[in-house]
Order: structure tokens, then C-alpha cells, then sequence
């Protein structure tokens, strides 16, 4: 119930539009009311045989119901505009909510998931409140407004024809005490074929390229299966209780039928009261039914708001402090005192009392076997995760204690597999300033040597690559990402150089690029291979998450068995493909 309160605060920026619709209702509902009364003494007035009377009440008759006419038009416009200004404001509020929370957050949630929250339940939860809630009241006011006509027609026969109304709330009551559970857990399973959907889409290459379409599929119908079945419990629940709720008021029909006709023959009703009461008695059959389908809407919008309200009151655990201090003046000095980092979730640290010091303009490279913690390390400067024991200092301020976009305004990140928006070239470029202007955008291109392959696309700067840029290559994403690094023109540089999938040129190319994009300031490389570490000024090796080894290459290789290890065996080294004689002395060439 509390939850069911709560949505309703999401109306109140539509006050004003919600008790209009609610007045046209209730004026459209006077009109319904009033046909009937009408009606009624229509047929008297033929019985008693008034020819201009009967005129008179046939207008009244037509001009009510064309009233009643343009007043359900004019409410249910007002209602769609409050329901899409709902569904607008919870969307912006539900998507800027997501963007607020921090990388682990999501470490732990199906895409698909979200997705369906932000698209199935945002939708129920705005239908209720637009429509649905409008439908309720209006069933009610109808009812109400009916037993008052009724009543004032004939209190007896209006107290049998009403009989049953307790009966139907009863019912109603417990219907929705049984179904919102079931829809809960319908709107779950919904949520999760959504994320086997997203799944199976992204991952589409896997699943061809293991010919594993039927398992998934297999899978997928599984899924469905449980949406059919917990669905069919739902069903099966208003199968039954919808038209019961419609049923019960017909039990008073035949009351009324056999009193009220009874009285006509006595003459103590006329027959038109009669005719004006039997109308009004199947007037209520309507609203009933559709008190039994707005309940039905607010138990869903009701689960749906329980499932929205999860993701809205989680606070995001990385935000900027009240107070932030300004990002100091420097060229990005990056220290990191005694950092230990342990995932939620997982038993053992990722990084364990790591110290380092980097001065600004130089360049680290970070080795380590997979799962060493290099990622970690990397992640930590920009705040993208909060340490759990220590501190990282960017230029002598606690990363914690700055504004996180001042801080990662500072920072930019090359990833070995760089994510691209389906938008243009030159947009993917000015991601990181937006304000950037066609030339500024080529000289990063040029800069990051990109400019020959990006001229070389059909539309050039304009052509647009597909979601993650799956029409350009790895090599060529890469290199747009350098150019996005170029523009943003940050203090520290972070870069994971897993381009071993690269040609010969392409990898030339990146290190040109690479080394032009270092100059001048503070780099953090993940190195894969020594031509990378051959770019750094020092280097530290990680091994399960505690740095084994600091030093430059030659102090390296004379102290640390295991960076000889890594050196011998674990870089997968290209070295041979490239010229630079400082790379060649590296590899011992
Ligand atoms: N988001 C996460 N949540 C929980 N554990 C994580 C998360 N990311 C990484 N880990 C774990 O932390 C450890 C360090 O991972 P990290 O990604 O830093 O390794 P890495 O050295 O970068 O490896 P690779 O070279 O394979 O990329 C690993 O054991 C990994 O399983």
C-alpha cells in the first residue's frame, strides 16, 4: 500500500491536470446518470400520451449524450497528457538515476534487466496513474451517483438492487490480495526473457560462432515457458474473479425484475421509474466490471512501482562530497598509498597494499598474468571504484575528496576494446568535448594517425559506425579512441594495449599514435607486450594484486625473476615487426 502511495506523488507535478480529468469524468458520469432519469419519463409521457413533452425530454436525451461525448473526449486528452508527462518525468528520473550509480552497480546487473524495468514497469506504473487511476474513481462516482438515483427513485427496491455491492468489494478485496503477488513475479519473468534477449543479441557472435543457436534457443523458450506459466496463474486468477465481480450485480437484476414489475402492475411505480431504475441497475454492471480491471492495473502498476522504487532508492555509493576541493594545479602527479581493493562479492582483495608514486609526465607500465589486478589499478585513479583501504592522490588531492567529473575531466582512458556510439566518426571523436570543431576534430585525427583510414570511409568524418562501431576494425577503433584521448587533452593517460589482433602497420600506426598522445603528460599502461613497455619510463609488476617488482626494464630483469618470466614467456611480443631501435634494444635484439 505504501508503495501504491508513493506512485501517487508522481502526479503531483499534474495536479492540476488530474482534477480536471477528474471533473470531466464526474460531469460526463452526471450526463450517463441523467439519460436514464431521462428516459424514464420519455416512456412515461408516451403512456400518458404528451406529444410536446416527449419532444422536449428526445432533445434533452441527445443533447446529454453529446455532452457526454465531448466531455470523455476532453478527459481522455487531459489523461494521455498527464499519463506521457509521467511516463516522460519517470523516465528522465529513472534513467538519470542509473547513470548516477557507480561501475559496480552494474558489475551486478543484467543489462536486460534494467531495461525491461525502464520499458515494461515505467509503462504500467504511467497506464495506472493516466488512465487507470481515472477509471477507478470514475467506476466508484458512477456507482455512487447511481445508488443515489436509485434510491431516490425507489429506497426498497434500491436497497435489493444494491444487495450484492458489498459482495463485489469483498470480492474485488481479495482478488487483488491474490493476484499481486502472481503479477509481481509475472513482471520478473518478463524481465528476465528481456535480459536473455539483450544476452543473446550481444553476444550473437559467440552463439554463431559455437553453432549454439538451438541450446540458446532451448534456453530462451525456457524463459518463455516460465513467463506462460506464472502468466497463466494471473490469468486463471481474473478468469475467474473478473466476471464473477460482473456477475454479482446481475443477481439483483432478476430481484428487480420480478419486485419492481410487481409494484408497476399495482400501480405503485410507474412504469417509466421502473424502466428509469432497470437502466440504471445495468449501468452498474459496466463500472463494476471495470472496478475489477482497475484494480487489476493498480495491482501491476503496484508491482511494477515496487520493482521501479528498488532502483530509485538506491543511493549511488561514488559521489561527489558536499564540500569538493578543486582539482589542484599540476601535470598529474599520481600516488597511491597502501591501496587495498576488494569487490563486493568477492572473498580475496584485487589489489593489496599497493604503493606507488608517478611522477607527472612519466610513464608506468603495469605487467601482471591475467587477473594480477592490473584493470583494478587503473580503475582506481579515476574513482571508478573506492578503495577499501588506502588512498590515490591525483596531483596531492584524495581522488575522493574532488568532484568525480572534475577528476575524470583530468583523465583519459584508451581500452583495448574502445566502445563506440552509433552516431558519426567526427562525433565518436568529440565525445569527450562536445564543443569540438571540425578541425580540431582532424587535427586529432591526424594526431592519432587516423586520418587516412577515417578520409578512406565512404562518408568520411560524417559516416556513421554501427552500435559499438562493428563496421571498423579493432585497430581502427582504437585509433578513435586515441583521437577522443587527443581532444580531451588530459593530465593522466590510461592505456590498455591488447592490440595483438593488429597487422604489422596498424600496430605501427597505434605506437606512432601512442607516443604522440604520451608526450607531456602522466601515462599508466597496461602493457601486454614488451614493444608497450619499451614507451615507459618505469614499470611495476603485479602479482595477485601486490606490486613484486618496481623498477625500469634492466633493473627489471637483473631483480625480478618473475618480470623475466613475464619478459621470456608471458608477452606476447611483436617486437620484431616493429623499427624503433629503443623497442629492438628492449627485446634484446
Ligand atoms: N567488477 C569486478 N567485481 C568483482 N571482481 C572483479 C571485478 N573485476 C575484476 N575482478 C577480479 O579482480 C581480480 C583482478 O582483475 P583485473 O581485471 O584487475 O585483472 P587484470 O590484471 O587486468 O587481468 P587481465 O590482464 O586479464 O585483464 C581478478 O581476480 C578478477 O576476477
Amino acid at each position: 500500500m505504501a508503495i501504491f502511495w508513493r506512485l501517487l506523488t508522481f502526479l503531483r507535478p499534474y495536479r492540476a491536470g488530474v482534477v480536471w480529468s477528474l471533473l470531466l469524468a464526474t460531469a460526463a458520469m452526471v450526463m450517463t446518470v441523467a439519460i436514464p432519469y431521462l428516459t424514464g419519463r420519455a416512456i412515461d409521457q408516451v403512456r400518458s400520451g404528451h406529444k410536446h413533452e416527449l419532444f422536449v425530454l428526445g432533445v434533452a436525451v441527445a443533447v446529454a449524450g453529446l455532452l457526454r461525448l465531448a466531455l470523455t473526449v476532453a478527459r481522455r486528452l487531459v489523461a494521455g497528457q498527464v499519463s506521457l508527462g509521467v511516463e516522460y518525468d519517470l523516465r528522465a528520473r529513472l534513467y538519470g538515476h542509473l547513470l548516477e550509480q557507480e561501475l559496480a552497480f552494474f558489475d551486478r546487473q543484467q543489462t536486460g534487466q534494467l531495461m525491461s524495468r525502464a520499458t515494461v514497469d515505467l509503462s504500467s506504473v504511467r497506464f495506472f496513474l493516466g488512465y487507470g487511476l481515472v477509471f477507478l474513481i470514475q467506476s466508484a462516482l458512477t456507482i455512487l451517483l447511481a445508488s443515489a438515483a436509485m434510491i431516490y427513485v425507489d429506497p426498497l427496491l434500491a436497497l435489493m438492487a444494491l444487495a450484492p455491492v458489498p459482495f463485489v468489494v469483498a470480492t474485488a478485496t481479495r482478488f487483488g490480495r491474490r493476484s499481486r503477488p502472481a503479477m509481481q513475479a509475472v513482471q520478473q519473468r518478463i524481465a528476465e526473457v528481456s535480459a536473455d534477449v539483450e544476452e543473446n543479441i550481444s553476444g550473437v557472435r559467440v552463439v554463431k560462432a559455437f553453432a549454439a543457436e538451438e541450446r540458446q534457443l532451448a534456453r530462451f523458450t525456457g524463459s518463455v515457458d516460465r513467463v506462460f506459466d506464472q502468466a497463466m496463474v494471473s490469468t486463471r486468477l481474473q478468469a475467474f474473479y473478473n466476471p464473477f465481480i460482473g456477475f454479482l450485480p446481475q443477481v439483483g437484476l432478476a430481484a428487480i425484475l420480478f419486485f419492481g414489475g410487481r409494484r408497476v402492475i399495482d400501480g405503485t411505480l410507474t412504469t417509466g421509474q421502473f424502466t428509469a431504475f432497470y437502466t440504471y441497475l445495468l449501468m452498474l454492471l459496466g463500472p463494476m466490471r471495470m472496478l475489477g480491471m482497475g484494480l487489476g492495473l493498480a495491482q501491476r502498476a503496484t508491482a511494477s512501482g515496487a520493482r521501479l522504487f528498488e532502483i530509485l532508492d538506491r543511493d549511488p555509493r561514488i559521489v561527489a562530497p558536499a564540500h569538493p576541493v578543486a582539482l589542484p594545479a599540476g601535470n598529474g602527479h599520481i600516488e597511491l598509498h597502501g591501496v587495498t581493493l576488494q569487490y563486493e562479492g568477492t572473498t580475496t582483495p584485487a589489489l593489496r597494499e599497493v604503493t606507488l608514486d608517478v611522477p607527472a609526465g612519466r610513464t608506468l607500465a603495469v605487467v601482471g598474468a591475467t587477473g594480477s589486478g592490473k584493470t583494478a589499478l587503473v580503475q582506481l585513479i579515476g574513482r571508478l571504484y573506492d578503495v577499501t583501504a588506502g588512498e590515490v592522490l591525483v596531483d596531492g588531492a584524495d581522488v575522493r575528496d574532488l568532484d568525480p567529473a572534475e577528476l575524470r575531466g583530468a583523465i583519459a582512458m584508451v581500452n583495448d576494446d574502445p566502445f563506440l556510439f552509433s552516431a558519426s566518426v567526427a562525433e565518436n571523436i568529440a565525445y569527450a568535448h562536445a564543443g569540438a570543431t571540425m578541425d580540431e576534430i582532424r587535427r586529432a585525427a591526424e594526431r592519432a594517425q587516423a586520418a587516412g583510414f577515417i578520409e578512406a570511409l565512404p562518408d568520411g568524418y560524417d559516416t556513421r559506425v554501427g552500435e559499438r562501431g562493428l563496421t571498423l576494425s579493432g585497430g581502427q577503433r582504437q585509433r578513435i579512441a586515441i583521437a577522443r584521448a587527443f581532444l580531451a587533452d588530459p593530465r593522466v593517460l590510461i592505456l590498455d594495449d591488447a592490440t595483438s589482433s593488429v597487422d604489422a602497420s596498424t600496430e605501427q600506426a597505434i605506437k606512432a599514435a601512442l607516443r604522440e598522445v604520451m608526450a607531456g603528460r602522466t601515462t599508466i599502461v597496461i602493457a601486454h607486450r614488451l614493444s608497450t613497455i619499451a614507451l615507459a619510463d618505469e614499470i611495476v609488476v603485479l602479482e595477485d594484486g601486490a606490486v613484486a617488482a618496481h623498477g625500469t626494464h634492466d633493473e627489471l630483469l637483473h631483480l625480478s625473476p618473475l618480470y623475466r618470466e613475464i619478459v621470456e614467456k608471458g608477452l606476447p611480443d611483436q617486437v620484431f615487426l616493429t623499427r624503433k631501435p629503443v623497442e629492438r634494444e628492449v627485446a634484446g635484439l
